[in-house]
């Protein structure tokens, strides 16, 4: 028998890649943080002598889920500034607040209670945009997640950086600092095209296609910034970005509404993901993007929840069920958008879009154990005919039982095992009163 240390048995497991669909009455073979076997169980038992047999025999067991697009730390902005449109919200709550509040002890405590709300929900892996990258490096190193942080890059200045040059400065020294680290790494962060002139995204570009970095960038959010470019520019976002040279393969473009059938064969063509933040497009009115469309034309799309500013939580199997309703509506088509392509785009099309899919995405022996838990036997999920329909139409975050980051378990049995609760949320409540004055209910 092989010594191993950790074993678990699921009642099914959804391994999103290697042919099957769902498999019953499975386990996962874990050694050294990374998957070995994924076998029947009783197989499994003759096989494998583990250090720690974990038995999840109501569960379905899937990949952990990747949060694409969020700012982590604006979760100590939650409710803040509601039931308003993008640009007021930003202009007149959001960059007041960060201008006055940010700082280390900020970004550290938003980051630590958004990183303990996403592994209560199942989210093992996260790409995080926001001010003092630094600080959420560290913190994710010490919650023991994985995600990938932002050189971020913005035409004005902030305690974080002067000028577009400081901040890309400031970006490279980040990447050098965490380069090689098996759970973090770095992408380039640009703003969006009506924050960042031509001058930074030239250079981003050339530095993203010498070291091969992603391009993580909010596009075509509002009928707004599409306005307003062709007004100062001449010319659509997406167009001035292809014109930049910023459409390649490594390029991320967040929200994308607004979109001409030319665009989606322009972003096709150059392999540009998309990532999909259905909540924060619904709840700022912001406008729809047209996944079904996307994915026919051979487009990545992966799935975000943007910051709990705009969402205002950061539950990704609540995004998975709005992605599948909202995108049914904008195909006019109840067939598109399926729970199988939500769970695709909230894992391994998550995976790919960061390019970490050879690390985590799916349930396949050599990846990192990166995994996720959920107990279908509560009433309310009764009875389960497809436990993949179950979780995207059904499961609510609560019923997520365990979460895995390269085999250490973050969440067991609904205990964060890195991170205090009760001194995380003393810590958001105490930031609450010193930004109360700031929201939108106080004005
Ligand atoms: C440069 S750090 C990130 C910056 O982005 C702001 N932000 C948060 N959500 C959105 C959104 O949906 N669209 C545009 N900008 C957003 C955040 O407040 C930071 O200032
Ligand atoms: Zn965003």
């Amino acid at each position: 028998m092989r010594q191993i240390d950790t074993l678990i048995h699921a009642r099914w497991v959804a391994p999103i890649s290697g042919g099957s669909r769902l498999l019953e009455n499975h386990a996962v073979a874990i050694h050294h943080g990374m998957i070995e076997a994924v076998l029947p169980s009783e197989e499994a038992c003759t096989r494998f002598d583990a250090s720690e047999v974990i038995d999840r025999d109501t569960h379905l067991l899937i990949p952990g889920l990747i949060n694409t697009h969020t700012h982590a730390a604006m979760n100590l902005m939650r409710g803040i500034a509601d039931d308003l449109p993008l640009m007021p919200w930003l202009t007149e709550y959001i960059w007041p607040v960060e201008s006055e509040f940010m700082s280390p002890e900020f970004v550290a405590d938003g980051t630590d209670l958004a990183m303990a709300e996403m592994l209560r929900g199942g989210t093992t892996c996260f790409n995080d945009m926001y001010f003092f990258a630094d600080v959420v490096a560290e913190r994710v190193e010490a919650a023991g997640m994985r995600a990938t942080v932002g050189m971020i890059v913005i035409d004005f200045p902030t305690v974080w950086a002067a000028n577009a040059d400081e901040y890309l400065e400031k970006g490279l020294a980040l990447r050098d600092a965490w380069r090689g680290h098996d759970r973090i790494s770095t992408v380039f962060a640009p703003h969006a095209p009506y924050t960042v002139s031509d001058a930074p995204l030239k250079k981003i570009r050339t530095y993203a296609d010498e070291m091969d970095l992603r391009v993580h960038m909010h596009v075509h959010e509002t009928a707004f910034e599409v306005a307003d470019a062709q007004e100062k520019h001449g010319q659509r976002p997406l167009a001035r970005l292809d014109d930049l040279g910023l459409l390649t393969p490594n390029f991320l473009a967040v929200h994308m509404t607004r979109l001409t059938d030319d665009e989606i064969t322009l972003c096709a063509r150059n392999g540009v993901h998309v990532l999909h933040s259905p909540e924060s497009n619904l709840k700022l009115a912001s406008g729809l993007c047209p996944v079904q469309r996307l994915i026919d034309a051979g487009i990545n799309v992966a799935l975000g929840t943007d910051g709990a500013a705009s969402n205002n939580d950061l539950d990704m199997i609540g995004e998975m069920r709005t992605a599948a309703f909202i995108g049914k509506v904008a195909a006019d088509d109840a067939g598109a958008v399926s729970a199988d392509t939500v769970l695709r785009m909230a894992t391994l099309g998550g995976a790919e879009a960061l390019g970490i899919a050879d690390t985590t995405g799916s349930i396949e022996p050599g990846k990192m154990a990166d995994l996720c838990a959920i107990d279908l036997d509560a009433l309310e999920t009764q009875p389960v005919f497809d436990p993949i329909a179950a979780l995207v139409y059904n499961v609510i975050r609560e019923q997520v039982s365990d979460t895995w980051v390269a085999g250490q378990r973050l969440l067991a049995d609904r205990q964060l095992t890195t991170i205090d609760e009760a001194d995380i949320k003393a810590r958001a409540i105490a930031w609450q009163h010193k930004l109360a004055a700031h929201s939108k209910d106080a004005s």
